[in-house]
């Protein structure tokens, strides 16, 4: 479904990413693995469009996306959650929805206000309230949930298990899950092992922008050096 083949990214002239390869493939959850400044977010960034690989292909349903704007990107279907997590604090979360309202997509499952609400039932409860009144965990659901109003054919979710409380983080798992059991294709980034095993069926691990791992966690199981050498546990 995507495939980044051989990519470089810069921010001026420090070079980040250095020759990264990856696929995504449809259906599945991955998780990009790495350090505090590995550069998982500028991969992410670097999907969207939002840093422009200088070298490289980003391929997306067979459709190279380097060059395009990133509103395109998103049009084409990849669904993008940052790390920054901004919903709009004067509307409510019904408002934030309607937001991120596009038209369906034939291959990606298609959602519903109320069907989010079944998914996200905290979001339910406030459905009313204005952003500024949730919790952190609250608004990082929001911004999934908004983002998925987009009915993406592919979501990407930059650090989704950072800075919440320990039991939003299970419900944040939780949810993952149910996502992927609706045929969605998920890729998230995280600095948390345990989060990443309990959600994706693949890892792929990056250190100074290149790619180090890139298998089944059974498989990282079986090589600790390389947990110990590149994701702090
Ligand atoms: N806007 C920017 N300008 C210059 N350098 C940047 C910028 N954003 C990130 N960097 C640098 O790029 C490198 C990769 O950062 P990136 O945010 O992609 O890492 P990360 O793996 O997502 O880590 P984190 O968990 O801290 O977000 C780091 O060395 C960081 O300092």
């Amino acid at each position: 479904m995507l495939s980044v083949e051989r990519i470089h990214s810069y921010y001026g002239k420090a070079h980040i990413l250095n020759d990264l390869s990856f696929e995504v493939r449809r259906g599945e959850v991955v998780a990009l693995l790495g350090r505090n400044g590995a550069g998982k977010s500028t991969t992410m960034k670097s999907v969207m469009q939002l840093v422009r690989p200088k070298q490289g292909q980003v391929v997306f349903q067979g459709e190279n996306l380097i060059g395009q704007p990133a509103f395109r990107v998103a049009k084409d279907g990849i669904g993008y959650v940052p790390e920054d997590r901004r919903i709009f604090t004067d509307l409510t979360v019904i408002e934030n929805l309607e937001v991120g309202r596009q038209p369906r997509r034939q291959d990606a499952p298609h959602w519903t206000v109320e069907q989010l609400f079944e998914i996200f039932p905290n979001l339910s409860e406030r459905r009313a309230n204005r952003g500024k009144h949730m919790s952190g965990g609250e608004q990082q659901m929001l911004t999934i949930a908004r983002t998925l109003m987009g009915n993406p054919s592919l979501l990407l979710l930059d650090e989704p298990s950072e800075g919440i409380a320990p039991v939003i983080v299970e419900q944040m798992a939780a949810t993952i899950l149910k996502l992927k059991a609706e045929g969605l294709t998920v890729m998230i980034s995280e600095q948390n092992l345990h989060f990443a095993r309990a959600v994706a069926d693949r890892a792929i691990i990056i250190e100074g922008g290149e790619k180090k791992f890139d298998g089944s966690f059974k498989e990282l199981e079986a090589h600790p050096e390389i947990r110990d050498a590149y994701l702090s546990v």
